[in-house]
């Protein structure tokens, strides 16, 4: 029997539905994924052994939860497709589209919106979940459990949903754009590619495993790492004389407002 049904099957659907089988959270027998691409849905057969469908309706028969992971510009079009469809419980991960619209779309039903990121393809995920207004604990315990699935889960007032978006749901591709700099840096140096990337890599996930672990605060470490009048302290110049700092807050900003603008159209 189909318990999870999944709507779109792109990049985010995929890194989603690999751990949730992963982690034995369903079997493929149990998830059916409708994606409009023929080659994409066998891809995704191929990969996991679900089920596929070129018709969105065929996943309304999920007994427990639907995934709407389509582009937040094809929602008009889905909720019209699907109006009058008893969904169990509509979980969405889109940006911007706001619980209000989500409820218009599929009047009476349960609604979670959450921010996922791409690095729940690894388990190392963080997503932030709110509730719709005909949502019941267990339908919100029910999503929790799927997201730990793909790593942390933390749960925020509607009103913080685009700001988490501008930090963690697009934050993957600031650090990537990171470590590729850093890498470059390296190899500007003279450092092999293979080299300069492995250094970047356990630099950044060495960093953040240290701030997360010890809750040292993210200025005092780079304190305890620039000795007087050495190597570091002539980085950190130089990061302030490019502005790194104020380039990644309004990167932030930026694609918080930009997620605002997504709900709006
Ligand atoms: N990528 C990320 O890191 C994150 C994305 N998100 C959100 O996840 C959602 C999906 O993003 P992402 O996975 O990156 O995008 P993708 O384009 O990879 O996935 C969207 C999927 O929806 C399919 N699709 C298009 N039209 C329809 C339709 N009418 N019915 C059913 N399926 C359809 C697309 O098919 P086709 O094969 O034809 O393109 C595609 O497979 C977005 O709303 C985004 O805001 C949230 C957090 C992080
Ligand atoms: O770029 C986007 O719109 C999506 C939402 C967060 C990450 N990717």
């Amino acid at each position: 029997m189909v318990q999870l049904g999944i709507i779109g099957g792109g990049v985010m659907a995929e890194a989603i539905l690999s751990r949730i089988l992963a982690e034995n959270i369903y079997s493929g027998s149990q998830v059916r994924v409708s994606e409009p691409r023929s080659e994409r849905r066998q891809e995704l057969v191929d990969r996991y052994g679900v089920e596929v469908t070129g018709n969105n309706r065929d996943v309304a028969e999920a007994t427990e939860m639907v995934l709407l992971a389509i582009k937040p510009q094809v929602f008009g079009k889905i909720a019209t497709e699907l109006s009058g469809v008893r969904l169990p419980l509509l979980v969405s991960i889109l940006a911007g589209v706001p619980i209000s619209k989500l409820e218009a779309g599929f009047p009476d039903r349960g609604v979670i919106r959450v921010m996922p990121n791409a690095p729940a393809i690894v388990g190392a995920g963080m997503s932030a979940i709110a509730s719709g207004s005909h949502t019941t604990p267990a339908q919100l315990e029910q999503a929790k459990t799927l997201l730990s699935a793909v790593g942390e889960v933390v749960e925020v007032p509607e009103t913080l949903m685009d700001a988490v978006t501008g930090v963690s749901g697009s934050g993957p591709a600031f650090v990537a754009l990171t470590i590729e700099a850093l890498s470059d840096g390296g190899v500007a140096a003279g450092l092999p590619r293979a080299i300069a990337t492995q250094l970047a890599v356990q630099t950044v996930l060495g960093t953040a495993q240290m701030i997360q672990e010890t809750g040292l605060h993210p200025g005092e470490l780079k304190d305890r790492v620039t000795s007087p009048g050495g190597t570091t302290i002539a980085g950190v110049r130089q990061l302030e004389l490019g502005g790194l700092r104020s380039a990644l807050m309004e990167a932030v900003l930026a694609a918080y407002e930009r997620s605002q603008d997504l709900g709006r159209g």
